[in-house]
């Protein structure tokens, strides 16, 4: 007998999930997704105003550098941020900065003077303050848009990957950052992953942007990403996790995951007898 196929969590409205079998589709996949939606920013607004994390997403971001992206792209108009940072020197070994200048941002053609990072010669504090008059001014000039719905930045794409917590950017679990209503840019300085220094954007900034991207690898992600993505999953830990406040006002949200990390959401999907772990 068939057994039945029940779609037992419930994707949220403007959430796409892509599950891939392998990093090379995921590379791939990802790749095309960047591309098409600078293109239509670029197209509708003339620029492509894209927030960058740490994790995974830089190598995932790979083939952006390679036939034919790194010819077809308007790469003149791209503008970088960064939705978080770690607060070292540029060139210190856990720089966000350091790892995307070394596996993209020295691959492509994207103008020194459109690369947005953060500056590292002051306070965490400052440099959050600093960062988010940056933003202000640009804002101000269009060079990133603003939300219909608030005065925030609305960001062309804001690219995210999800600790094992389920903490994206450097919002972490019932962290008090995630209460933020006003600002744009903040710190931390208790940060459960080392260092413990980081600047990111808030959420309200996060969920204005036009399109949301969460890359998830790994099976230590798959409890968070069943409970960022199911609307229905219960549990005690599942109104914590960072990753499931991420849920665009007018923009878009797709989940890019690896079997690994979409293992929870496929046993829950196919009920065929597995008894989902409680939390
Ligand atoms: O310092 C951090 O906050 C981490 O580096 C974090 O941002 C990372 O993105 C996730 O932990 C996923 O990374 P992995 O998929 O490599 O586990």
């Amino acid at each position: 007998m068939e057994r039945e196929i029940v779609a037992s969590y419930e994707p949220k409205k403007n959430n796409e999930i892509r599950m891939f079998e392998s990093s090379d589709e995921m590379a791939t996949d990802l790749a095309e997704y960047i591309s098409q939606v600078s293109e239509i920013s670029i197209k509708e607004r003339g620029y492509f105003a894209i927030a960058l994390s740490g994790g995974p997403l830089i190598s995932f971001m790979r083939k952006l550098c390679e036939a034919p992206y790194n010819k077809t792209l308007d790469w003149s108009k791209w503008y970088i941020f960064w939705a978080d940072e770690r607060a070292v020197a540029k060139n210190h070994v856990d720089s966000y900065y350091k790892s995307t200048k070394e596996d993209f941002l020295s691959k492509v053609p994207i103008l020194n003077g459109h690369v947005y990072s953060i500056n590292d010669n002051v306070t965490v504090e400052d440099a959050a303050t600093d960062y988010e008059f940056v933003i202000r001014q640009l804002v101000k000039i269009r060079t990133v848009g603003v939300s219909e719905s608030n005065d925030c930045p609305k960001f062309d794409l804001i690219l995210l990957s999800i600790g094992s917590d389920g903490h994206v950017a450097s919002l972490f679990p019932n962290h008090p950052a995630l209460e933020l209503k006003d600002d744009w840019v903040t710190y931390i300085t208790d940060s459960p992953v080392p260092p413990p220094e980081r600047i990111t954007f808030t959420l309200p900034v996060i969920n204005s942007a036009s399109n949301i991207a969460v890359v998830a690898t790994g099976e230590d992600k798959a409890k968070a990403v069943y409970f960022a993505i199911s609307d229905g999953a219960e549990g005690p830990d599942a109104p914590s996790i960072p990753a499931r406040m991420v849920q665009p006002t007018d923009g878009k949200l797709v989940w890019f995951l690896d079997k690994a990390s979409a293992s929870f959401l496929e046993a829950k999907t196919k009920n065929d007898g597995y008894e989902h772990p409680k939390y």
